[in-house]
């Protein structure tokens, strides 16, 4: 999955690709319509994702997603499957690229903010590639970040504080549902590569404006960033280069610098990787 989002992030400027969200209004959250057709990829298909962040206290998923792939060739539906495994699965991937080119290579200390879906699916991405030390983890309630350093080991370790998960950290993953910052310049050691994931909302912010503009700003699409991250938006902080740039060698990756990569996911991202669990199908 990795070495195909590097894929990916590269040709994603073929393809409509932005999260075009639709207000449930009675409960405020939102339901994620995200509509691709790539024709490098030669594949068709839409991403519906409910996110209720309140769901989290019911014990509920607070991400619903289902894809559904058309043939490109006469807008047929070929399959529909769950989308909440590629979504985290893919998000990770999409991190997991921009940490290869942007955080220091011999990163050991990792610290994850948030400690749901995507916290585990980003640890185990991230340790495909860097051989942790130590994991921090700081969530909402001590009690959920504990168990996700149950589930990893020895090496992990649940914080009290944001400061004290991220003070030694070289590499940083905000995964959490927080609208306001939740990670602060002060605490951020020069150097240091952060993939910021939540806050995909133009009015949502998980990182501080003085993180934001005093560190390179790497993004998976520059107009999706403009458009709905407020993370973005609200810090005026000017975007260096999109990851695909990165990767095809255009832009610079500046990994002895601070470095932050603001994540929204694309829907190529989906629909490639719905493609290819529907060719792993046919060959099984
Ligand atoms: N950039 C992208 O492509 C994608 C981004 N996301 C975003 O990533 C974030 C995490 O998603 P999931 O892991 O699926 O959600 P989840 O509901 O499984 O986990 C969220 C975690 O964050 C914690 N949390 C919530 N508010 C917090 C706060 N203020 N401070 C610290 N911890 C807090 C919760 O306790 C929970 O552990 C969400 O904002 C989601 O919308 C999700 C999918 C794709
Ligand atoms: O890319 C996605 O999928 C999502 N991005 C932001 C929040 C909901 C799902």
């Amino acid at each position: 999955m990795i070495s195909y989002i590097y894929m990916i992030l590269i040709y994603h400027n073929d393809c409509i690709k932005y999260l075009t969200t639709v207000a449930i209004k009675i409960n405020l959250w939102f339901l994620g319509v995200m509509p691709c057709f790539s024709a490098h990829e030669h594949v068709l298909a839409t991403k519906l994702v409910a996110f209720y962040p309140t769901n989290y206290d019911k014990g509920l998923p607070t991400h619903m997603a289902t894809l559904m792939v058309f043939d490109p060739e006469n807008g047929s539906l070929k399959a529909i499957m769950d989308g909440e495994v590629i979504t985290n699965l893919r998000t990770a991937a999409a991190s997991a690229v921009a940490t290869k080119y942007l955080a220091n290579p011999k990163s050991q200390v990792l610290a994850i903010i948030g400690a749901g879906h995507q916290a585990r699916s980003h640890h185990q991405a991230l340790s495909t590639l860097f051989n942790f030390t130590e994991v921090n983890i700081y969530s909402r309630t001590l009690e959920s970040a504990e168990k996700l350093s149950q589930e990893i080991g020895s090496t992990a370790k649940a914080c009290s504080s944001v400061e004290e998960a991220v003070k030694r950290a070289d590499i940083i993953v905000t995964v959490t549902f927080s609208k306001v910052p939740v990670l602060f310049a002060k605490w951020v050691k020069p150097g240091a590569h952060v993939n910021a994931v939540g806050a995909c909302r133009p009015d949502w912010q998980e990182i501080d404006p003085d993180l934001m503009r005093g560190s390179v700003l790497y993004v998976d699409s520059r107009e999706g960033a403009m458009k709905e991250s407020g993370d973005v938006i609200l810090s005026k902080a000017e975007v260096y280069a999109e990851v695909g740039e990165v990767v095809n060698g255009t832009k610079e990756a500046f990994c002895e610098k601070t470095t932050v990569f603001k994540s929204l996911g694309m829907a190529v991202e989906d629909a490639v990787s719905a493609n290819l669990v529907l060719a792993k199908l046919r060959t099984t």
